[in-house]
């Protein structure tokens, strides 16, 4: 399976429902501080909107409620990993991506024979606070000469001007969240990187 090079990230599915019918083919759902029945309903709802529109939905963190939802995609973080039942995942079927900062971290995953592996920041971001402040263009070629074959995700300060360089670095793939969520028009936004990435 080929993943779309778009990948934008959301906190709620009422971004899915303006976002999924202007071409989005890959999504991820990456909830925080919610309550569990709020967690499964956004997971449920989020299934169904992408099935409905042909796309691939990841679930982030919540690798328990994904399985249970039946959904086909999970990321998880370095910490996310310590904590999940691998073995289950797999045994339900469900693709994992993985996030990844340093050599040490991705070692760890190659392992893990993972379905994509995500690496950032690479640009500064705004979203989180991270021990890393960029990782740059050149580490982007780096790390797909070391994982080959296997999907690379980058992420982190992604805008529609940074992707075309992000991608000839080596990326298969750009995620991004704030250069959607905190734009003036999101959906003129997610029009361009739809036009940018195809
Ligand atoms: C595509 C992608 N890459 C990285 C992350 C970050 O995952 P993680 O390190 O677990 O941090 P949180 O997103 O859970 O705060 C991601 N979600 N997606
Ligand atoms: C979740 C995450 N992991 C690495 S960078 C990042 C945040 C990406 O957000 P933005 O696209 O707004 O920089
Ligand atoms: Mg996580």
């Amino acid at each position: 399976m080929t993943l779309d090079r778009f990948y934008p990230i959301f906190d709620h599915t009422d971004w899915l429902r303006r976002m999924l019918p202007l071409g989005v083919k890959l999504v991820q759902l990456r909830i925080k501080d919610q309550p569990d029945a709020v967690i499964r309903a956004e997971i449920a709802t989020a299934r169904d909107l992408c099935r409905a529109h042909g796309a691939v939905l990841v679930i982030n963190d919540y690798w328990q409620v994904a399985i249970d939802a039946g959904c086909d995609w999970l990321h998880l973080g370095q910490e996310d990993l310590d904590e999940a039942d691998l073995p289950a995942i797999r045994k339900a079927g469900l693709r994992l991506g993985v996030s990844t900062h340093d050599d040490d971290e991705l070692e760890r995953v190659l392992g893990m024979d993972p379905d994509y592996v995500a690496l950032g920041p690479v640009y500064p971001t705004i979203l989180k606070q991270m021990k890393w402040h960029q990782q740059g263009l050149p580490r982007v070629t780096e790390w797909k000469a070391r994982v080959g074959s296997i999907p690379l995700v980058g992420i982190g300060g992604m805008s529609v001007e940074r992707a075309p360089g992000v991608l000839a670095a080596g990326a298969d793939i750009v995620s991004v969240v704030t250069d959607i969520t905190l734009n003036a028009d999101p959906e003129a936004r997610v029009r361009q990187w739809v036009e940018a990435t195809r």
